[in-house]
């Protein structure tokens, strides 16, 4: 047996966060095998480190380009030291946000180019791609107000953008989601928080019942 990568991708505020601070421990109590939950970017030093540079609201001169390869580098270091480890060791890892979101943010948000973002990340993942996606979705405005409604410290460099950008970001993810409907369940994140984390649950454990009790 081979580890399981599953991935939370959605447009700010679409409430992964909040979903998976519930739903990690509900799948723990009923899980096979060790589940590890981490994010992007981050889930190690050196990736926190550099999503502390990315997200820094200062960083007003960051090249769109370099955000791109940071955004790289990070998911690089994460693969090695996290990642690709668990997945050996046959645990399942479960990641806010991976590959999906720098081509919505990067390819389509920043018009990088989804293609030029895509082979950009086959580099730094070697192919890595998660078994299932859970990708929520919520229209750019309603992310957007519930992250001005429950503001606790200043918004970080992406979440200041403009409300065009994230209308594209959310684009990608509905042109991804149809790409590829084996990999990517999109769940409607307008419900109430409680009908969401039911939702990925019963994705979860349906498409990989033999993993759970
Ligand atoms: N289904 C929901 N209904 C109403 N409010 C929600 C729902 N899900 C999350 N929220 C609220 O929206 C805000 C953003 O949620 P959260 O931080 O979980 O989103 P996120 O997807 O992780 O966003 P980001 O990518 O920007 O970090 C939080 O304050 C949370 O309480
Ligand atoms: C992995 C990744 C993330 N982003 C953006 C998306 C968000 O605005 C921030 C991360 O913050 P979160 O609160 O942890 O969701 O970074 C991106 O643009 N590209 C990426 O590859």
């Amino acid at each position: 047996m081979a580890g399981l990568l599953i991935t939370f991708e959605g447009p700010d505020g679409a409430g992964k966060t909040s979903a998976l601070t519930e739903l990690v421990p509900q799948l723990r109590q009923i899980a096979r095998q060790p589940i590890i939950e981490t994010r992007e970017p981050g889930g190690n030093p050196i990736s926190e480190a550099i999503r502390r540079i990315i997200l820094d609201p200062q960083n007003t001169a960051m090249d769109k380009r370099t955000e791109a390869l940071l955004y790289a580098a990070a998911r690089r270091q994460h693969i090695i030291e996290k990642i690709r480890p668990a997945l050996a060791a046959d645990k399942i890892v479960i990641c806010d946000r991976f590959v999906d979101s720098s081509l919505a943010y990067q390819g389509a948000g920043r018009e990088i180019g989804v293609n030029a973002v895509g082979q950009m990340n086959e580099f730094a993942t070697e192919l890595l791609t998660p078994d299932l996606t859970l990708y929520l979705d919520v229209p750019s405005e309603l992310g957007l107000q519930r992250i001005a409604a429950h503001r606790q410290s200043q918004n970080d460099r992406l979440d200041q953008e403009a409300l065009s950008f994230h209308q594209k970001v959310r684009g990608e993810y509905l042109d991804l989601a149809q790409e590829y409907p084996q990999r990517i369940k999109t769940i409607d994140a307008t419900q109430p928080l409680a009908d969401v984390i039911a939702a990925c649950q019963r994705v979860i454990t349906t498409t990989y019942a033999d993993w759970f009790k």
